[in-house]
């Protein structure tokens, strides 16, 4: 073997009433092209991604040697050049997609032979919620939820017949900042109809009611309520998004992108119009991935031809 390419999905996580369970993969990448090397190196070709630590290892490496100890074995050295079209700390899912490849690599490097329920419990002790690397590493629509044993269920859905619609800001949210504005705690009642949401919006989505799936999308009540406040344009999007026919507009992740599910193959009118609106927010038509992990090998033999 002697090239491989590593191709992971951004994410959408939560979709609104879905906190820290609900994912969806979206059609931006995070690609890792991996070549036998005599030496780690690493070479970065996206404007996206954060610069090289110049005394550390880079982030993906980091991972991946983080696997490798789990299972006690060595990397083979490896040349990687990493292209993303995924922004960071905006709330598609990039440090997950990063995660994630960071664990094939290891796979590949460390010949691990890791099975997809083991990198999924392995992305999630890392990422420290199982959403947005279920949805990178399955595809499509994706239910998790931790079972208390370091395992994690999921049941991917693919047949979502619905586009999105993302509204990407030109400020950076840390996951980690936005999870400080959320209470430890919620009463009974808040939590009963934040559930209950989440319950009748996933089942309306996977069959097929888009219009009620959308309406009880909006209804969160275990983040948006908080994360409102630092994302300053979400309600007037919501409100715009609506009028022009979205089914549903929530925060993508932990923010600040916001995000709708719109019908099929009307993003892009909307996008135009309301971009306008917006001059300091990329909007951008996007689109469910439903493949997931990718992972393309090429033996020497084939390599003039790539
Ligand atoms: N490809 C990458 N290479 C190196 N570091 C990365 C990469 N992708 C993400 N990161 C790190 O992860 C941070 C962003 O993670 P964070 O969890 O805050 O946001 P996010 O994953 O983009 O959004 P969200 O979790 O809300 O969907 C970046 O600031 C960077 O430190
Ligand atoms: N479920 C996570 C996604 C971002 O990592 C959150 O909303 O904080």
């Amino acid at each position: 073997m002697n090239r491989l390419v590593i191709r992971v999905p951004a994410s959408t996580a939560n979709l609104g009433p879905g906190f820290d369970s609900v994912g969806m993969a979206l059609n931006r990448f995070l690609t890792l092209e991996v070549l036998s090397s005599e030496e780690w190196v690493f070479e970065q070709v996206s404007p996206l991604l954060p610069p090289l630590p110049e005394d550390s290892d880079p982030f993906i490496l980091k991972i991946a040697r983080q696997v490798a100890d789990l299972y006690g074995v060595q990397l083979a050295p490896c040349k990687v050049i990493v292209d993303s079209e995924i922004p960071l700390a905006r709330g598609l899912g990039s440090s997950a997609s990063a995660v994630v490849a960071g664990i094939e690599l290891a796979n590949f490097a460390g010949n691990l032979r890791l099975s997809l329920a083991e990198k999924l419990d392995i992305a999630t002790r890392i990422e420290g919620h199982p959403d947005n690397v279920a949805a990178s590493l399955f595809g499509g629509l994706v239910v998790s939820a931790e079972q208390g044993d370091g395992r994690v269920e999921v049941v991917p859905f693919f047949d979502i017949m619905a586009d999105l619609l993302l509204f990407i800001p030109d400020y950076e949210l840390k996951t980690e900042d936005a999870r400080k504005v959320l209470p430890d705690f919620y009463a009974r009642k808040e939590a009963v109809k934040g559930s209950a949401a989440s319950n009748l919006f996933i089942a309306a989505l996977i069959s097929g009611q888009y219009e009620l799936a959308g309406k009880m999308m909006e209804q969160d009540r275990f983040h948006e309520p908080y994360r409102t406040k630092l994302i300053p344009e979400f309600l007037e999007i919501r409100r715009l998004a609506k009028s022009l026919g979205a089914y549903g507009t929530v925060i993508s992740g932990a923010g600040p992108t916001v995000i709708s599910l719109v019908p099929s193959g009307q993003a892009e009118a909307m996008a135009e119009t309301i971009h306008a609106h917006f001059p300091h927010v990329l909007v951008e038509p996007a689109k469910i991935d439903r493949t997931g992990l990718s992972v393309e090998k090429y033996a020497a033999s084939n390599m003039l031809n790539l």
